[in-house]
C-alpha cells in the first residue's frame, strides 16, 4: 500500500501542516515531515476537510443503469469530494429486502470508490401500505440504518408511527420525504406568483410543512429519531425551530440546488429545474441559508437524483423530477457559505457521519484516524459542462455557470479515488 505525504496543506481552515497517510489512516500530522517511501502531494493553498458524506444519493442501480450506476455515482461522489453515500432506496426492484440492500452494498464495495451504504424502504414496493421488512434490512450485511420511501412520503400516520417505534430497536432513524400527496395532486412547481403566472398546477408549501409538524409530534410520541429530507421552505424551519426547542430527535437536510435557486427557474420551461419538492422563492433560500448556519438545518444533503435524457428533455409536464448534485454540491455550498470550513465540515461531513453512524466517516484528519478526507482547492474556478460529469445523466441545473472550487484530490482508507482533479480508477 502505497503511502501519501500532502505537504502545506490546511487542515479544515487551520495553519498548514504536513499529513502522512500510511495503511489506510492518517499516521501523522506536522509541519517538515518527512517520508522517503511516499508519494508526496503538494497542498500548498488547498484546505483538507474529512471526506464528504452524502446522506441522500440516487444511484437507480438496481433497474436504471441508464441513468446511474453504483460504479459510476461512486465516480461522481469521489470527485465530489465524497467518502460515503447512503443510497435511496426508490429503485427497481426497490430496494425493500434484505437482497436488495445486499445488492446494492456489494457493487459498493465492488466500485470501491466511496462507501455505499443502502437505505432501505420503510413500505414494501413504497406503496405505503404495510411496512418492509425493516430489521431483515438492519440484519443483513448492509446493517441498514436509515429507512426512508423518498419519492413517496410515508402519508398514513399509522404506519409512520409504527415505523418510528419499530427502528428504535436498533438506533435506526426513518428519513422522510414530507409532502401530503393529497395538497400537491397533478403539482408541476412551488404554488406562488411564478405558477399563477405561468398558468402551472402548484406545490404549496404548506404540504411540506404540515407532514414535517406532524411528523416531529409523532417522533416525540413515541421517542423515536426522525430525519427530514430535503427542507424547501421557511415555514418547514419555523416548524423544525419549534421541535428542537422542545427537545424532539429531530434532523433536517437541504439541498444545495434549495439553497441557490428560485422558481423563477420554472419561466424558462427548462425541465432541468423540475424538482421534488419544488425550487422555492428568494425568501425561503434566506431562511435556508439562515438556518444552515444556525443549526436548525444539520446537514447539506445533495439528493443527487440522475434521469436518463429521454426523461428529462421532454415537455416540462411529463419530465421527471429531479438534479444532478453529487459533482458540484461543494462548490455550491463554497458559493453559499464562503470560506467557513468548520462550518462545511461539520454540516457535509461530520453531522451526515453521525446521523447515519457511519464509523470512520466524518472525523477530521488527525492521527489514528482512518484517512477518509478530500483535498480542495478553494481558489480554483471552474466551468460547468455537463457532458464532462462523471455520472451517466446529465440533468445539472448549473450547466455552463462558472462556480468556486475544485476537488484536488480524495482518499478513502488512505487510498486515493481523486488525484490531480481526476478520478484514479
Ligand atoms: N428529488 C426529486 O425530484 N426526485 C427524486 C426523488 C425524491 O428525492 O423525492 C428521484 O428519485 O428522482
Ligand atoms: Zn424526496
Ligand atoms: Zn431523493
Amino acid at each position: 500500500m502505497t503511502a501519501y505525504l500532502i505537504k502545506s496543506v490546511s487542515v479544515v481552515g487551520a495553519a498548514p501542516t504536513d499529513l502522512l497517510i500510511r495503511d489506510g489512516v492518517v499516521a501523522e500530522t506536522g509541519a517538515g515531515l518527512t517520508a522517503p517511501d511516499a508519494t508526496v502531494v503538494d497542498g500548498t493553498g488547498l484546505v483538507a476537510l474529512p471526506g464528504l458524506v452524502d446522506l441522500h444519493t440516487h444511484l437507480r442501480e438496481p433497474g436504471r443503469e441508464d441513468a446511474e450506476t453504483v460504479e459510476s455515482g461512486s465516480r461522481a461522489a469521489a470527485l465530489g469530494g465524497y467518502t460515503a453515500v447512503c443510497a435511496m432506496a426508490n429503485t427497481s426492484p426497490v430496494a425493500d429486502t434484505a437482497g436488495v440492500v445486499e445488492q446494492v452494498w456489494r457493487l459498493g464495495r465492488e466500485a470501491g470508490l466511496v462507501d455505499v451504504q443502502p437505505i432501505g424502504a420503510v413500505t414494501v414496493g413504497l406503496a405505503g401500505e404495510r411496512l418492509a421488512e425493516l430489521g431483515a434490512m438492519a440484519d443483513s450485511a448492509a446493517r441498514v440504518r436509515i429507512f426512508s420511501d423518498d419519492g413517496h412520503c410515508v402519508a398514513d400516520p399509522k404506519l409512520m408511527r409504527r415505523a418510528l417505534e419499530y427502528v428504535k430497536a436498533f438506533d435506526g432513524v426513518i428519513a422522510q420525504h414530507a409532502e401530503e400527496p393529497r395538497l400537491t395532486e397533478g403539482a408541476q412547481m412551488h404554488e406562488g406568483e411564478v405558477s399563477t403566472r405561468l398558468g402551472l398546477t402548484g406545490w404549496p408549501a404548506v404540504a411540506e410543512e404540515a407532514i414535517i409538524a406532524r411528523d416531529v409530534l409523532l417522533a416525540e410520541h413515541v421517542g423515536s429519531r426522525l430525519h427530514v429530507c430535503h427542507v424547501s421552505t421557511a415555514g418547514s424551519v419555523e416548524v423544525l425551530r419549534h421541535a428542537k426547542a422542545r427537545g424532539v430527535k429531530v434532523t433536517a437536510e437541504v439541498t444545495p440546488h434549495h439553497l441557490l435557486l428560485t422558481d423563477a427557474k420554472a419561466e424558462t420551461y427548462d425541465p432541468v429545474y423540475k424538482v421534488n419538492p419544488p425550487l422555492r422563492t428568494a425568501t425561503d433560500i434566506a431562511a435556508l441559508r439562515a438556518a444552515l448556519v444556525e443549526g436548525v438545518i444539520d446537514i447539506i444533503a445533495t439528493d443527487h437524483a440522475p434521469h436518463a435524457v429521454e426523461d428529462k428533455e421532454c415537455e416540462w409536464a411529463y419530465a421527471r423530477p429531479g438534479m444532478l448534485g453529487l459533482e458540484t454540491a461543494l462548490s455550491i455550498a463554497l458559493d453559499v457559505l464562503g470560506p467557513q470550513w468548520d462550518l462545511i465540515a461539520e454540516r457535509m461531513s461530520r453531522a451526515p457521519a453521525r446521523i447515519a453512524g457511519l464509523e470512520g466517516h466524518g472525523l477530521d484528519p488527525a492521527p489514528g484516524v482512518p484517512a477518509n478526507l478530500t483535498l480542495v482547492d478553494p481558489t480554483a474556478r471552474r466551468t460547468i459542462e455537463p457532458a464532462e460529469l462523471a455520472s451517466r445523466s446529465r440533468n445539472t441545473p448549473y450547466a455552463r455557470m462558472t462556480l468556486p472550487g475544485r476537488i484536488v484530490a480524495t482518499f478513502l482508507r488512505g487510498e486515493p479515488t481523486v488525484l490531480d482533479g481526476k478520478a484514479v480508477k
